[in-house]
């Protein structure tokens, strides 16, 4: 990847998009600025009386369709670019879904598998003292992300009903059952992309007996293993962030599942059940009918595009594919299910929360799962309809579907003067 940001290179898949579109310049320039990036420093007593600090971003990209949503990443590697990247492809999500929101995303820059769960309870809830001006059920609605779970959404929630003075279930998603959380948001992400793959099958010229990799194994890659191989497809090869295992004949997903249950690389199932260990690389050229990267952004670029065997990508993680890996793959027929509808399973089920806590009505799991499944093969089969219209990529297709719905409201609201800060 060249030396342009994060940032720049989402910006080429709105350029993309705008070129099929007959749409006012002033809106696109809009949307290639965050509204506004909040920045703070958090500083926790550590367990054993030293203090340390760690940097941390909550970004609002676009308000437009409604307030900002979006997932907050606990990562060593996250930056501001980063943090504005994620929250403009939520802005783009949440709007190839139609759902009520604008994009919003948060980090803080921190590896918390170096912290006791003690320490880790505390950066929750700095970093919502830090934000919760900024944050709010009606202004900015935060959710799990990387290395983010229902646990800490629970911690956070919390310091936000002490500092409000009141229970305000509906400012965060993805909490605990018991906290006002919603069935179903756990394993919503790999399900909506689980759903889509379905209902695409027969276009896709997938099979009943695929054989599937999956990169990354948290919570969108193992649920979607286990959702995969509950249907008998073979899940082939998986890894996380130790390295990569692999068996021909199929990996045993249970076996898999408990490792990662009990606190262990996916590399500790290596020599049982033909588990053989591989090159992380080498994961995305594994010979698989269906490739799944479900960890972090830039993991198939140009240097390794040309190695992938998999005829179907579908996107999980955020922004996996670089766009010069997009030109290539695209030339090789690749079709790849772009994550802004692959993974938006997460977000809608947020959305379901948040509507629940609202109401204080809570819905059984079959009605999320159906209506879930109804939204991801509405919005799958119209953005496979733009792609054959207008003879582009399902990417170009779904920022084109999302770009629409965007520029109507921007034009609704107006356009004579826009702020950014
Ligand atoms: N959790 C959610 O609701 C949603 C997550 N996503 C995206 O899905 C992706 C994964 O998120 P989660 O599953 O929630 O995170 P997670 O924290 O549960 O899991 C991340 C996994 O990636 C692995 N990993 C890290 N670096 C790796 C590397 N270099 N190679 C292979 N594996 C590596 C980790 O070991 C871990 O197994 C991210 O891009 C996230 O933004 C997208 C939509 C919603
Ligand atoms: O559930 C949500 O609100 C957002 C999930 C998220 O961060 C994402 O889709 O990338």
């Amino acid at each position: 990847m060249s030396e342009d940001s994060l940032l720049d290179h989402a910006l080429v898949r709105l350029d993309d998009a705008a070129r099929h579109l007959n749409i006012d310049p002033d809106v696109i320039e809009k949307l290639k600025f965050a509204r506004e990036t909040t920045k703070a420093r958090l500083m926790i007593r550590m367990d054993d009386g030293s203090r340390k600090s760690f940097l941390a971003w909550r970004c609002r990209y676009d308000d437009t369709r409604g307030p900002t949503k979006g997932g907050i990443r606990f990562h060593p590697s996250s930056t501001i670019d980063e943090v504005e990247t994620l929250a403009f492809w939520m802005t783009f999500k949440c709007a190839v879904m139609n759902l009520p929101y604008g994009g919003g995303k948060g980090a803080v820059q921190v590896d918390p598998r170096q912290l006791s769960k003690a320490e880790l309870e505390r950066l929750a809830r700095a970093y919502i003292q830090a934000f919760a001006r900024t944050i709010g059920p009606d202004r900015d609605i935060p959710a799990p992300d990387v290395y983010t779970n229902a646990m800490i959404m629970g911690w956070m929630a919390d310091e936000y009903a002490q500092i409000v003075g009141q229970a305000e279930p509906a400012v965060i998603t993805g909490k605990p059952i018991a906290l006002g959380g919603s069935l179903g948001r756990n394993d919503a992400t790999a399900r909506g992309g689980y759903y889509l793959v379905r209902h695409l099958a027969g276009e896709l010229g997938l099979g009943d007996d695929m054989r599937v990799a999956v990169q990354g194994f948290g919570n969108a890659g193992q649920f979607i293993a286990r959702l995969l191989a509950g249907d008998g497809h073979k899940i082939v090869a998986v890894s996380d962030s130790e390295g990569a295992v692999f068996a021909p004949n199929g990996l045993d997903v249970g076996a898999l599942l408990s490792a990662k249950a009990s606190g262990k690389s996916v590399l500790s199932t290596v020599g049982s059940n033909g588990h053989e260990a591989i090159a992380a690389d080498a994961l995305i050229g594994v010979d698989c009918d269906l490739l799944v990267p479900a960890a972090l952004e830039n993991m198939i670029h140009e240097d390794n595009a040309a190695e992938v065997k998999a005829r179907i990508i579908l996107e999980l993680a955020n922004g996996p594919v670089t766009s010069e890996a997009d030109a290539i793959l695209e030339k090789r027929g690749v079709v790849v299910l772009p994550d802004i509808l692959a993974n938006a399973g997460g977000v809608t089920v947020s959305y379901f929360e948040w509507v629940q806590n609202r109401q204080g009505f809570y819905w059984p799991l079959e009605e999320i799962h159906d209506r879930l499944r109804a939204i991801m093969e509405r919005e799958g089969r119209a953005i496979w309809g733009v792609s054959k219209d207008k003879d582009v990529s399902m990417r170009t297709a779904a920022y084109v579907h999302a770009l629409s719905r965007l520029a109507e409201a921007i034009e609704a609201h107006g356009t004579q003067s826009f702020f950014v800060t």
